[in-house]
């Protein structure tokens, strides 16, 4: 149902909108595309691709945001689809959903970082729910074993070549130490720091991230090698022992990831027309039309009061 021209009569300057938006803000914020796409990622795969990651608790529902896997999205991936509705409401008011905003601003904010372009079909509405308890067991955790990551992303339709071709999407961004502190410092009985990870990395983690418990904000390149650039480096970094979280490091432990990763790293082609490709469907995941949504007034509420 979704198409490529949806906004073409009703709001002509979407696109360019979009565009100007996302540019300014990642020129002045260069953390934002990584804040939004783990941020789009975390709303299709939640109840589908209908901005329900972007409502705000009040005191009748805990929303999606507040559940603990999503505190650590950064404001900067809200802040540019707050930016972008707030203008799109000034050029065409209530016309253009902030779950089509958020998909175009990622794809947008993906290309502007080295990544491949890809179509992004339009004409989602804006989703009716959004609970913190509906999130927990939909999304991938590092300490998960590949199995579970591999049926996770089954479930929503994905094979094994598109779940390593997404994940892929770590060559940008950080990581909290806490999500990968047992590699470096309780591993196992007879090790401290986990023998799959490169020592001088290891060494290097532990000093940047000496007290996190305390020092809670502190966090780390997912691509040390080229941590602002959407480029391969991640799959190649994962054979040297450059993986930062245990589940980076897992698709290359795994057959049955394993000989995706060897094709990525050796050609950056073959990974950018993968991810393009998933990247689309993923943006197609669980999309509500006509009266199974709205086109939300404000992105972090509802239009009329639910509980
Ligand atoms: C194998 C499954 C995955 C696991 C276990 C996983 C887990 C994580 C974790 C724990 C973080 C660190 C969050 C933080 O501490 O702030 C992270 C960051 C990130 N993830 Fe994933 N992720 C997975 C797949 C994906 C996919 C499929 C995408 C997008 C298509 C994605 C996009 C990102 C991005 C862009 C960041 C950096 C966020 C930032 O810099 O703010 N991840 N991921
Ligand atoms: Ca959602
Ligand atoms: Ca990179």
């Amino acid at each position: 149902k979704l198409t490529t021209t949806y906004y073409d009569k009703s709001c002509p300057k979407f696109s360019d909108i979009v565009r100007e938006t996302i540019t300014n803000k990642q020129i002045t914020n260069p953390t934002t595309a990584a804040g939004t796409l783990r941020l789009f990622f975390h709303d299709c795969i939640a109840n589908g691709c209908d901005a329900s990651i972007l409502i705000t608790s009040n005191s009748f529902n805990k929303a999606e945001r507040d559940a603990d896997i999503n505190l650590s999205l950064p404001g900067d991936g809200f802040d540019v689809i707050v930016r972008a509705k707030t203008a799109l409401e000034l050029q065409c008011p209530g016309v253009v959903s902030c779950a089509d905003i958020l998909a175009v601003a990622t794809r947008d904010l993906v290309t502007m970082v080295g990544g491949p372009f890809y179509p992004v079909r339009l004409g989602r509405k804006d989703g009716f729910v959004s609970k913190a308890s509906d999130v927990e067991g939909h999304l991938p955790k590092p300490t998960m074993t590949m199995s579970q990551i591999i049926s996770l992303f089954a479930a929503k339709g994905f094979s094994v070549e598109e779940m390593v071709a997404l994940t892929g999407a770590h060559t940008i961004g950080f990581s909290h130490c806490k999500e990968f502190a047992n590699r470096i410092y309780s591993y196992s009985k007879s090790s401290q720091v986990d023998p799959t990870l490169n020592p001088r990395f290891a060494d290097g983690l532990k000093k940047a991230c000496v007290n996190y418990e305390s020092k809670t904000t502190v966090s780390v390149f997912n691509d040390i090698m080229t941590p602002n650039k959407f480029d391969n480096m991640y799959y190649q970094n994962l054979p040297r022992g450059l993986g930062l979280l245990a589940s980076d490091r897992g698709l290359f432990g795994d057959a049955r990831t394993k000989p995706f990763v060897e094709r990525f790293a050796a050609n950056q082609t073959v990974f950018f027309n993968s991810f393009a490709y998933a990247m689309e469907k993923l943006s197609r995941v669980g999309v509500k039309s006509g009266k199974k949504g709205e086109v939300r007034h404000r992105c972090d509420a509802f239009n009329s009061i639910r509980t």
